[in-house]
């Protein structure tokens, strides 16, 4: 009997070790050499950790150093890709542990793979558990899944939702801009990290025009936590890219579990509270949270309680994803916008000029208005190009398939740097680094020479829902900021940015206001 024991646990040992050998060491080298073959270049594979130790380091360094005012933020944002591309060219490949990637920085490429959405998809899966904790519903679905669940919520943001939302939005945009009054009043101090102002200003928005809820202290507590999630999952070391640690009991898990159900409770609560509403006065397709929730107003009550639980599942990860994107993404591009337009007066002058000119005295600003304000539009345009929040896409491909004329098979992770993209100077021209919000004048694709190589919310079916929503919210605070305050760099600014999930400031943007 002992011997068949000894037996099995010896021949389970031997089929871990052979697969353990085969992941670690025989596939990425075919794999390499296949690449190899077809004239793609990368670095050689280095045993288990691939690139890990060389990524790890060039952030180390990167992070060590602030930037010149004026310097390129890439080599600081994406140290890793930048190098390796400048190294190896357009199309290179490299390995996150065993796992080989290409980076592909080729506009067409690039505009190719994100417009098959079936034949490569999100690589969330393959990323790591944490990242399934934020990532749900509409961005995580697939396939059909994912092409009805757009189709049901598209209308959220269409043209006349949005233009009905704009007062909502401006009436947010007041109550940070007198926080923000307060705060100098009460501290006799102007100098003030925005920062945290315009995270509360996104999520004030999110909370009120997609889930009609109050931006409770909780409510604010989850934004933060999900961008805490995704900056854990994403740490150069995470642990959790090696296959299998996830299911080992760590800190780093437990940790993460209880951090996601905080959240999870919360939306959960808000999604009764809107429940008891509809049962009361019975009206729907209110906003978005009515959307997750519209099956559930759909079926009988004699449906069974899995599929309920189900519908309302989905919609909290749906709130999750929601929060998530609208969140950090808004809030950057507005924090990156204020440093520039500090660091560029001259642009900050003619954007007052343009914003007192078309809203003159009146205090309600309308989509008529916002429409007017084309300079504040170019500046929102070039700050996206500059420092675009989402600076590099990712996506897994589905099936053995070819791109660009290289044979690139099944499950190969593709990295799509967008932050490289924007600063192309074949495709921008020779001055692609500077600040120029003129090249947008006449319009996106005449700023990338015909190129359509703009894409800082994606590309093809699977682009940014918000994305109308977002540059509405940052054009009315914008506005309504200019109206206000003038601004400058404080003397404690540290250029800094780098890659959190999102390109952030490092050290915050502490900003000196004077009231107009
Ligand atoms: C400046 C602001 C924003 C930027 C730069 C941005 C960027 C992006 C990008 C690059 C993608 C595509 C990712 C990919 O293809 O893998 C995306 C998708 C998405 N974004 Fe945004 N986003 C912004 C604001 C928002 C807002 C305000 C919301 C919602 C409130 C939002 C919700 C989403 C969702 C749900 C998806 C997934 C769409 C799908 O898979 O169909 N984003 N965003």
């Amino acid at each position: 009997m002992w011997d068949y024991v000894i037996i099995a646990v010896f021949t389970l040992l031997l089929i871990w070790v052979v697969k353990f050998v085969n992941w670690v060491w025989i596939e990425p080298k075919k794999m390499e050499k296949f690449f190899r073959k077809q004239g793609l270049k990368g670095n050689s594979y280095r045993l288990l950790f691939g690139d890990a130790n060389e990524i790890s380091d060039m952030y180390k360094e990167a992070y060590s150093k602030t930037l010149g005012l004026y310097d390129d933020v890439v080599p600081r944002v994406i140290p890793f890709i930048s190098k390796t591309v400048e190294k190896y060219g357009q199309i290179a490949f490299a390995w996150i542990g065993p796992r080989p990637q290409l980076i592909i920085t080729e506009g067409d490429l690039m505009k190719a793979v994100l417009n098959k959405y079936r034949d490569y998809q999100r690589s969330y899966d393959a990323s790591n558990k944490i990242i399934r904790l934020v990532f749900g519903g509409l961005a995580h679905y697939e396939g059909d899944k994912w092409s009805k669940s757009r189709m049901k919520l598209n209308p959220a943001f269409h043209v006349d939702k949005l233009k009905q939302m704009v007062p909502k939005i401006q009436a947010c945009s007041d109550d940070i801009l007198n926080q923000l009054k307060n705060k100098i009043l009460k501290d006799g101090s102007n100098i003030v990290n925005i920062v945290h102002y315009l995270e509360d200003y996104s999520g004030l928005v999110v909370t009120r025009t997609l889930f009609g809820a109050p931006f409770t202290p909780q409510m604010r507590k989850n934004f933060h936590i999900l961008n805490d999630l995704t900056i854990m999952a994403n740490a150069p070391s995470s642990p959790f890219n090696i296959p299998g640690l996830w299911y080992l009991p760590t800190e780093k898990k437990r940790k993460a579990l209880a951090m996601e159900k905080e959240v999870r409770d919360s939306l959960l609560f808000l999604i009764n509270e809107r429940l008891k509403i509809r049962k009361l006065d019975g009206k729907r397709g209110q906003d978005l949270l009515d959307l997750f929730l519209d099956e559930l107003y759909d079926i009988d009550t004699t449906t069974n309680n899995r599929v309920k639980a189900r519908i309302i599942d989905e919609a909290i990860a749906n709130c999750k994803m929601f929060c998530f994107g609208g969140f950090d993404t808004t809030s950057n591009l507005l924090v990156f916008t204020l440093i520039t337009l500090a660091i560029h007066q001259n642009w900050q002058t003619l954007a007052r000029e343009e914003v007192l000119k078309v809203l003159g005295n009146n205090d309600d600003i309308t989509n008529d208005t916002l429409n007017q304000l084309k300079i504040v539009s170019m500046i929102l345009y070039e700050v996206l190009r500059i420092y675009p929040p989402a600076f590099e896409i990712s996506r897994v491909v589905e099936e053995n398939t070819e791109l660009g004329g290289y044979h690139i098979p099944k499950g190969i992770l593709l990295q799509l740097p967008v932050a490289l993209l924007h600063r192309n100077t074949e495709i921008w021209g020779e001055d692609a680094l500077e600040f120029k919000p003129e090249r947008f004048s006449e319009g996106i694709l005449k700023a990338s020479n015909g190129h359509a190589a703009f894409i800082p919310f994606g590309w093809g079916p699977r682009i940014c829902i918000g994305q109308n929503y977002a540059l509405m919210e940052g054009k009315i605070f914008v506005a309504q900021l200019l109206r206000t305050f003038k601004f400058e760099l404080a003397p404690t600014y540290k250029h800094a940015p780098y890659a959190a999930f999102t390109v952030q400031p490092q050290y915050g943007a502490p900003l000196v206001f004077h009231k107009l």
